[in-house]
């Protein structure tokens, strides 16, 4: 296993779901190895914590062992050692199937590993894996189209956000998520006290067949609008407002549901005092990593300083917590809601902290935003002659679908979140200035959208 490991740090740096620095070297130290199974190939369980430029972290990383080398499996070739070649396991459909097995009743145990079932769901066993293309933060394994396995990359103590909802609204009969089927947890040892800590590995949930992803749908919808520089959003043939009303609804009730079955509380002076600040912290840590913030910091300020003066309490709940159009998925059935994880890099405690529900509401408001503007970026930069009309017009598109947005919100809740207009811009500046932080960092080309956000929110009201 040692030559194993000696192999992962090269292979970790190119990997997209490796969050933590790449410039300077990786150490990679297993926390827990299991062997899942003895044969050809051999499968390890594999979680190891990864030192790196930014800090350290426990990533999953299973891998596979075979004798001979697999043409197959070359793009996910780490190496070779004295066991043989070694793979991602997950890309290895022989490992995959290993991994599957285990849910089964009679299926060996193994020790440090957990695999759940939810009653009555038949796990599809034989059915060959396929990773889902694309760059995630985890690895999800279609079963066919049966089941959909993600398995978390960096892994944290205690229950993943992303299971405890998907449970949570599974076992409410909610049908606006994707079931939950079952999950795996396990132990690894912590870091320097000889602990032991448990946690979510991954989770398995139905194959929504006929999902469309709403970035691509609203996406198509704006090319649409400025293939006909002439019309408006609610002349072209693509237009998205009766989906957004839909998605509105969709979200409202997903709300609802978690307002109903998990815990909720409100925010006080004092809370509400606790949130200004931290949104105030992010910003000043916003404007030291990218200075292009400097000249708005004030005008943005002031949407967290109207949170201080507030005297009213705010009815708080669990949320999403990272919503935006990439996030929902339209099927033949309606809009469904995925990935509950929250903002991968914020602490776990934080992620499962309460909000209002106007949070998701702000964020999928900038999600429109950035649908509507991102092909300005990309191919009517401002010299262009077209720029300043289709920039009218994107601006138009944004407004159209985040008022039907809000309209199918308001008439699935008893909130209507622009009724909650001051919490509103302070969460959207927020989310704002989190994504300049994020485009600055992961798409320089796109910080423009945020930026554009950033200035309009920044005016006096
Ligand atoms: N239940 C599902 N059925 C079909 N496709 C899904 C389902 N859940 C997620 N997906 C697809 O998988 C992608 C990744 O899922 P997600 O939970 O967002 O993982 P990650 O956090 O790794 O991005 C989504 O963008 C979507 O295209
Ligand atoms: O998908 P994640 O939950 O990991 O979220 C991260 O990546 C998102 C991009 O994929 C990023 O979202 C930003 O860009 C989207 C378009 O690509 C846009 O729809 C979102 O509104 C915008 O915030 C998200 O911020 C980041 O946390």
């Amino acid at each position: 296993m040692s030559e194993a490991v000696a192999l992962l740090p090269e292979w970790l740096r190119h990997q997209h779901w490796f969050t933590g620095g790449r410039t300077g070297s990786l150490g990679v130290r297993p926390v827990a190895a299991t062997l899942l199974h003895d044969g050809e190939p051999r499968v390890w369980h594999l979680l190891a914590e990864v030192t790196h430029d930014d800090g350290v972290d426990v990533y999953q990383m299973p891998l596979s062992v075979h004798s001979q080398r697999s043409d197959r499996l070359d793009h996910v070739h780490l190496g070779h050692t004295h066991d043989g070649h070694v793979y991602d396991a997950l890309h290895d459909k022989e490992a995959t199937a290993i991994l599957l097995d285990h849910f089964a009743d009679d299926a060996p145990r193994v020790d440090g590993l957990r695999f759940h079932v939810k009653a009555d769901v038949k796990v599809p066993y034989g059915e060959p894996s396929l990773v889902l293309p694309g760059e995630h933060h985890n690895t999800s394994l279609a079963y066919g189209d049966a089941a959909l396995l993600k398995v978390f990359r960096r892994v944290h103590p205690g229950l993943n956000p992303d299971v405890e909802l998907h449970e949570a609204l599974s076992e409410a009969g909610c049908t606006l998520v994707a079931p939950l089927l079952g999950w795996i947890d396990g132990d690894w040892s912590d870091g320097d006290d000889d602990g032991t800590v448990s946690g979510s590995l991954a989770m398995l949930r139905g194959f929504l067949t006929t999902a469309s992803d709403g970035w691509a749908l609203a996406t198509a919808s704006v090319r649409d609008l400025y293939a006909e520089g002439d019309l408006h959003a609610d002349e072209v043939g693509g237009d998205f407002a009766a989906e957004s009303y839909r998605l509105g609804m969709a979200t409202a009730r997903v709300h609802e549901t978690l307002a109903e079955v998990l815990p909720t509380g409100t925010m006080a002076t004092s809370d509400l005092h606790t949130l200004a600040d931290a949104m105030t912290g992010r910003l000043e840590n916003a404007v030291a990593a990218v200075p292009e913030l400097e000249p708005f910091a004030a005008g943005l300020r002031a949407h967290y300083d109207v949170l201080r003066e507030r005297h009213d309490p705010v009815t708080v709940q669990r949320i999403h917590g990272s919503y935006h159009l990439g996030q929902v998925l339209r099927t033949v059935l309606g809009w469904k809601l995925i990935d509950f994880e929250g903002e991968l890099m914020a602490p776990v405690a934080e992620r499962r902290a309460m909000h209002s529900p106007v949070r998701d509401v702000a964020q999928m408001l900038r999600s429109f935003d950035y649908a509507a503007r991102h092909l300005l970026v990309a191919d009517h930069p401002p010299e262009d002659p077209a720029h300043d009309q289709l920039a009218y017009r994107a601006q138009e598109w944004s407004q159209r679908n985040g008022e039907a947005f809000c309209n199918g919100y308001a008439s699935a809740s008893q909130l209507d979140p622009r009724d909650e207009p001051d919490l509103l811009a302070a969460y959207e500046t927020d989310t704002a200035v989190y994504e300049v932080v994020f485009e600055a960092r992961r798409r320089p080309s796109w910080l423009p959208i945020p930026l554009a956000a950033v200035e309009r929110l920044a005016q006096p009201r």
